[in-house]
This record gives structure tokens, C-alpha cells and sequence, in this order.
């Protein structure tokens, strides 16, 4: 695992669009294509705008796949919708086509929803195993990941999927890649920030001890890849050194 603590938000949005860059680079090398996973939530939002900005030209955007680690139950124009937000920062800036976008269709129930969601990724990886080149995370202040949440389904969930998941302190359902997915890309990179994080991220990172059902995203430890967490100084407030 490797730590990367940073004084202002511009420069981790900023190192962490050359690692995004460095990744792409490299797998559009190595398979012709980058097999990119989105996270959701608030904290990407500059990070996209970067991508969308300063890295245009960087990469070439046309063999870039995208996907959505978790996804709210709500319609598509909804402002929760985690592809919106992707839509209107990264992906409509960068005019990548809908025929690289793996939005979670959540016109279906959740249950369906997800065992589509996983039929399009069996699709797009045609026999091979499934491992994403990238796999952002974010974390709630409530260390959950993705959309596995303290205390539900998703955190014993032990099989390489996609699954529907009830969330009862959201009262919500949510669409979610589980940890065993999550974990068999060759790298996943956190990205948090803010003070109000840094009692998640003492026990995530710090504890020796794990407690998974509490703290999710310490079941974030992929097989053959790399972890990578980029986090600024506020997040990190209560490690001890
Ligand atoms: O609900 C979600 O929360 C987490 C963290 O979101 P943030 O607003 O604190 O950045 C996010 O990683 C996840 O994708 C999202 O659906």
C-alpha cells in the first residue's frame, strides 16, 4: 500500500490526474484500451474537471472505457446519479461516445440492474478475467466504499459481482461492484480528502486489528495490483505516525 499526503487540494487532484494519465498510458499500450472505473460522490468532481481540462490531449480519450463502481437508485437525470455527475464533468467534456460508457441502467429494479450491469462487463471482457486497469474509490466518513456500507449484505458479500445492496441508515437501495471485484484490479486508487474523514481513515489505515462489518473500505486490498491512497493532510489529522 502506498500513502501519498497532500498540503492543498490542487495538488493531489493534480498528481493524482498524472497517475490516472501514467495508467492510461500504459494499458493503452499494453491492450489498445483502459478500462477505467469511476467513482461517485462529491470528491471526484475537480479530479474529472482536471481530466477533462489539462489531460484533453494527454491521452487519446477514444480507447478509454468507463464504469461506475456504485451507483445510486435513482433515474438517470437525477442530481444523485453518480453517471451525472460523470456526465456533466469528465465524460460530455471530453465527447467520449455512449458506446464506452457503462452507465448502471436504473430504470430495472437494483437486483436486475446489477446482474445487467455484470452481463456488460462479462460482454466487455469476452472471456478474459476481470481486471480493470483502474479502479477509483472514494470513502464516506462512514468508511464505507463504493456502496458497501457498514453493517450490510455487501460487506460479506464474497463472490466477484456486481450485486444490489439495501442501505437501512439511507433507507435506499444501491448498485455496487463488490470487494472480491474490486480487489482483482491491478490498481485501485482512493481518493479522500477533509477533516471529516479522518476519523474513517485512522481506523481504515491505522488499526491493526480489522473490522470489516464496521470500517468497509479495509476489505480494499487487491489480489495482484496496487493500492494507491491520495489524501490531504486535514483526512489524515488523526494517524499516528
Ligand atoms: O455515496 C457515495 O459516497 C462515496 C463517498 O462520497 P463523497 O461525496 O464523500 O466523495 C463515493 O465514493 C461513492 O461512489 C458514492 O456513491
Amino acid at each position: 500500500m502506498n500513502l501519498l499526503i497532500y498540503k492543498t487540494l490542487e495538488e493531489l487532484n493534480q498528481d493524482l490526474a498524472d497517475y490516472v494519465i501514467k495508467i492510461a498510458e500504459m494499458s493503452i499500450e499494453e491492450n489498445d484500451r483502459f478500462n477505467f472505473v469511476l467513482t461517485g460522490g462529491s470528491s471526484p468532481k475537480a479530479l474529472y474537471h482536471f481530466l477533462a481540462t489539462e489531460g484533453q490531449h494527454r491521452i487519446d480519450w477514444e480507447k478509454v472505457y468507463f464504469f461506475f463502481g456504485d451507483e445510486r437508485n435513482v433515474p438517470a437525470d437525477d442530481d444523485n446519479y453518480n453517471g451525472l455527475m460523470a456526465k456533466k464533468t469528465i465524460l460530455d467534456p471530453l465527447g467520449i461516445k455512449e458506446d464506452h460508457i457503462f452507465y448502471v441502467d436504473t430504470t430495472l429494479a437494483p437486483e436486475k440492474a446489477a446482474i445487467e450491469y455484470k452481463k456488460a462487463i462479462d460482454k466487455h471482457f469476452n472471456g478474459e478475467d476481470i481486471a480493470f486497469d483502474l479502479i477509483l474509490l472514494g470513502m464516506g466518513d462512514d468508511a464505507h466504499t463504493a456502496s458497501i456500507f457498514p453493517h450490510t449484505t455487501l460487506v460479506k458479500d464474497e463472490e466477484v459481482n456486481v450485486a444490489s445492496v439495501y442501505v437501512e441508515k439511507l433507507d435506499t437501495y444501491r448498485i455496487s461492484f463488490t470487494a472480491p471485484l474490486i480487489n482483482k484490479a491491478d490498481n485501485v486508487a482512493f481518493l479522500v480528502f477533509g477533516e471529516n474523514k479522518a476519523e474513517a481513515l485512522k481506523h481504515v489505515i491505522g488499526d491493526t486489528e480489522k473490522n470489516v462489518d464496521l470500517y468497509p473500505s479495509q476489505l480494499i486490498d487487491p489480489i495482484d495490483g496496487k493500492l494507491t491512497w491520495f489524501v490531504d493532510e486535514a483526512a489524515t489529522k488523526l494517524l499516528e505516525d
